[in-house]
């Protein structure tokens, strides 16, 4: 497999605190997670990939150039959305992207076109001529990723892309980094600290604590399914609560139950959780739904949330509790 990032043994250590220590990793083409809380060394580690901050032991590469002699190439062809608000507020998007172009080195004519196209492509339209400074965090969100993408680079660094992002500017913001590489073909590594968040968004996940890494592996190892069996049935006339009506019937037939965690979401107490023995939990399940004349809205195979990998206790017990790394 090609690699697009290696590290061996990278570590950063400040008087006080050490950042990275002894990190090694290999991550390919596509889009890759780097979850880590605040503090674990994330951006730390962005600094020391674009060549920016040297690190203190180990050795790291990015597209085959070795960060601490590359630097320069490195960030011609890499792009960053760094992580905190820094972007001129008497400015416009167009203004700003077409700078950021003409720094990267691309002639007038050719940073006007790619600075339209790239932030059509982020969803910026009207309100690109528009002064930055009255800009809703999504919006600045959106500037910024236009900025990393406007030199056309083969891989970009996006640092916590849905910071301050409520769910639905959230839920695009993570469609718009997935369309990064499935129409551009550009690689990606973003960071979160929700882990929960990057299961359906990245095909690799690299888990990081305390600047070590705890776990690397692909997104659908984390999210295996399970041998669990989502049912959800409509209510009847005869059966006003279809569901309550279905969880007796299947528990006079041995059927057992999971406690159902996505409690509190919307329709979680329709959803029932069921231990699937075998082909027959299935049979069983659809006899009994047509008995009671109720209809299967679905039944289907649950799968592993990424979050639960690291609470297994969680899955097991069906007892977590839904917070903001909860996958929704
Ligand atoms: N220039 C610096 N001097 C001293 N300590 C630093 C410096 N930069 C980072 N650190 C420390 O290194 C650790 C890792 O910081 P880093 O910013 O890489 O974490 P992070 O995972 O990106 O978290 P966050 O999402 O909160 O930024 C933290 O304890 C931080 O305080």
């Amino acid at each position: 497999m090609v690699t697009v990032i290696v590290t061996e043994r990278l570590s950063m250590r400040f008087p006080r605190v050490t950042a990275l220590d002894r990190l090694s990793l290999d991550i390919g083409p596509g889009v890759t997670g780097l979850v880590g809380s605040n503090g674990a060394g994330k951006s730390t580690l962005i600094k020391i990939l674009l060549g920016l901050t040297p690190a203190t032991e180990g050795r790291a590469s990015v597209l085959g150039l070795d960060v601490a002699t590359r630097g320069g190439e490195i960030r011609e062809r890499v792009g960053y959305m760094p992580e905190h608000d820094c972007l001129p507020p008497d400015v416009s998007a167009t203004e700003f992207v077409v700078h950021m172009a003409r720094m990267s080195g691309l002639p007038p004519t050719a940073a006007r076109e790619r600075t339209a196209d790239t932030l059509r492509h982020v969803g910026l339209y009207e309100e690109r001529y528009r002064p930055i400074g009255g800009y809703s965090t999504g919006m600045k969100q959106r500037v910024k990723l236009a900025q990393a993408l406007v030199h056309d680079p083969r891989l970009v660094f996006l640092d916590e892309p849905t910071n301050g992002l409520d769910p639905v500017g959230r839920d695009e913001m993570l469609g718009l980094i997935r369309r990064i590489h499935t129409d551009f073909g550009i690689s990606v590594l973003v960071t979160s600290h929700l882990l929960g968040e990057l299961e359906r968004t990245c095909d690799h996940v690299v888990v990081i604590d305390g600047g070590s890494l705890l776990r690397s592996s692909s997104t659908s190892e984390f999210t295996r399914t399970t041998t669990t069996l989502a049912v959800e049935v409509t209510d009847s006339d005869e059966h006003p609560d279809g569901t309550a009506a279905l969880r007796e019937r299947l528990t006079a037939a041995g059927a057992v139950f999971q406690r159902a965690t996505e409690e509190g979401l919307p329709g979680a107490g329709h959803i029932l959780l069921v231990e699937a023995a075998g082909e027959e939990t299935y049979d069983l399940v659809r006899d009994t739904v047509a008995e009671l004349g109720l209809g299967l809205v679905r039944m289907e195979q649950r799968r592993h949330h990424i979050a639960e990998v690291f609470r297994p206790e969680a899955a097991e017990h069906g007892a977590e509790q839904p917070t903001e790394g909860q996958p929704r």
